[in-house]
């Protein structure tokens, strides 16, 4: 079983594909059924230590996996039954269905077991479950002990992680060949418990990749201020915004962390002050390293023409540029455009009120929303929530995986885009998702109930530590 970090994620038709590359290769769906249902079965066994386990198999492969599972339970001497929802429609599910040797009570006699399998459906599900099925489904699940869904819980979209049907929340998601979106998308992921990925074999090519931990250079002693980066935050009308993104910053690892202000907050005395004016910023800048220097413009920025004048200064600039907040609701067709023309990347990170305004609401899968964003402005997008995806203009995305709920607070968003634009001036590889890691990280340390200011500080013995 493979952790879920760092693996590549494929939507239904990816697996379908990936499934027909493997049989032309001379594999066969009952070969992959038999890997699938024999690795299900070995994990089954390990955690139910001996308590009877009930298989709830469905009507396609999801079912068959089902079959395949406590056939090779039994065979081991576990204590196993199975409720189907219907016969098998599929040749390798029938094959499997022959191949189980016990009674298939019919799904409405499930009753209950201490360790409950859902292999109703899988990748095939398109539409909600029948009212009974979902009834049962959520009530043998919620009265076991351990509850496991075979490649997804059973009514779920595959790819968009979007609930058809009401899903209880099951222990352990044995997801079989690769992640796909649902584990990671809300609300599914939340229904999924943990996750588990059971390699079988097939060749997992994929745009998009779960995040997982960065790798980010300590100073050495060649390092100086300017060479660990130069972050340049523009405040405006609510100092608090501006002062959190600046000490996420300095608290990120920036050498060098400047804010322009135009009334003061409390802050660092490592922090340089200097109150705003074009020339003042152009100043701040001039003969500063392109590769070593990244603005923040957007946490309280505020709203009017001084805003707008802030805003073009900074995109006008050369330098590498965070995007957040006020800063936002500035951005338009010319303004993409300009991204596209400028020497360094920019990095937009909109949460979902704010994305919808940007770029029209979400319709299908969160993660081709963030691609498409990318793509049409030409920045990399951090499409923020409990599911951040980072999508790049090329096509990629990294999603992330369960940040944890405490973060739904104020200011929590300025922190994410000063940490990011460290990343940036840092030159760190991948700095919108090594962002995002180290926020969500400093999240988990602190562990529930804090503060924006609070998890700017963790930041400190998070960098330390990747
Ligand atoms: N893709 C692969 O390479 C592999 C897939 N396997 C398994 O195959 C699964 C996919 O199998 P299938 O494509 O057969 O799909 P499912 O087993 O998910 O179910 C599809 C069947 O259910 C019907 N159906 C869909 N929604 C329904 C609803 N709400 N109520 C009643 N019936 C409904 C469909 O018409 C179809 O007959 C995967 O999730 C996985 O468990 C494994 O067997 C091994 C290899
Ligand atoms: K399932």
């Amino acid at each position: 079983m493979i952790r879920p970090e760092g693996q590549p994620i494929l939507t239904a038709a990816a697996m379908r594909a990936a499934e027909d590359r493997a049989i032309a290769a001379g594999s066969s769906v009952g070969a992959l059924m038999e890997r699938a249902g024999a690795a299900v079965a070995e994990a089954v066994r390990r955690l139910a230590s001996g308590a009877p386990v009930l298989i709830l198999c469905g009507p396609g492969n999801n079912g068959g996996d089902g079959y395949v599972a406590a056939r090779v339970l039994k065979a081991n001497g576990a204590d196993v039954r199975i409720a189907a929802l219907a016969d098998p429609r599929t040749e390798a599910a029938t094959a499997a269905r022959a191949g189980w040797d016990g009674p298939v009570a019919p799904l409405a006699e499930a009753g209950e077991a201490p360790v409950v399998v859902d292999a109703l459906f899988g990748t095939g599900l398109t539409r909600a479950l029948d009212d009974a099925v979902a009834r049962v489904l959520g009530e043998t699940v919620r009265a076991a002990r351990l509850s496991i869904a075979v490649d997804l819980p059973s009514g779920i979209a595959t790819d968009t992680g979007a609930e058809l049907s009401a899903v209880p929340d099951f222990s352990l998601t044995l997801t079989l060949g690769a992640l796909k979106p649902a584990h990671l998308l809300q609300p599914a992921a939340a229904r999924c418990g943990t996750v588990r990925i059971i390699d079988i074999g097939l060749d997992r090519s994929s745009r998009d990749w779960s995040m997982t931990k960065p790798v980010i250079a300590a100073p050495t002693a060649a390092d100086h201020k300017y060479s660990r980066g130069l972050v340049v935050v523009i405040g405006g009308d609510m100092p608090g915004a501006a002062a959190l993104a600046s000490e996420a910053a300095m608290h990120a690892g920036a050498g060098y962390v400047m804010l322009f202000e135009d009334h003061a907050a409390s802050t660092p005395h490592a922090l340089v002050r200097r109150a705003w004016s074009a020339e003042a910023f152009a100043q701040a800048l001039d003969g500063k390293r392109l590769d070593k220097t990244a603005i923040v413009v957007g946490p309280g920025l505020g709203k009017g023409d001084i805003a707008a004048a802030k805003f073009a200064a900074a995109l006008d600039s050369a330098y590498k540029l965070v995007i957040d907040g006020d800063a936002l609701h500035l951005l338009d067709d010319a303004a993409f455009a300009r991204i596209k023309a400028r020497p360094t990347p920019v990095v937009l990170t909109p949460h979902a009120g704010e994305f919808n305004a940007l770029f029209g609401a979400v319709s299908g899968s969160k993660i081709d929303a963030a691609r498409d964003a990318a793509a049409r402005s030409g920045a990399i997008v951090v499409f923020k929530g409990p599911d951040t995806v980072v999508a790049h203009p090329d096509g990629r995305t990294r999603v992330a995986l369960g940040a944890s709920p405490w973060l739904s607070t104020a200011g929590t968003g300025d922190v994410l885009a000063g940490t990011i634009a460290t990343m940036l001036a840092a030159n760190t590889f991948a700095p919108a998702e090594a962002g995002v890691w180290m926020h969500s990280e400093a999240a988990r340390r602190l562990g529930g109930a804090f503060i924006a200011d609070d998890l700017a500080r963790m930041l400190s013995a998070v960098r330390t530590s990747v």
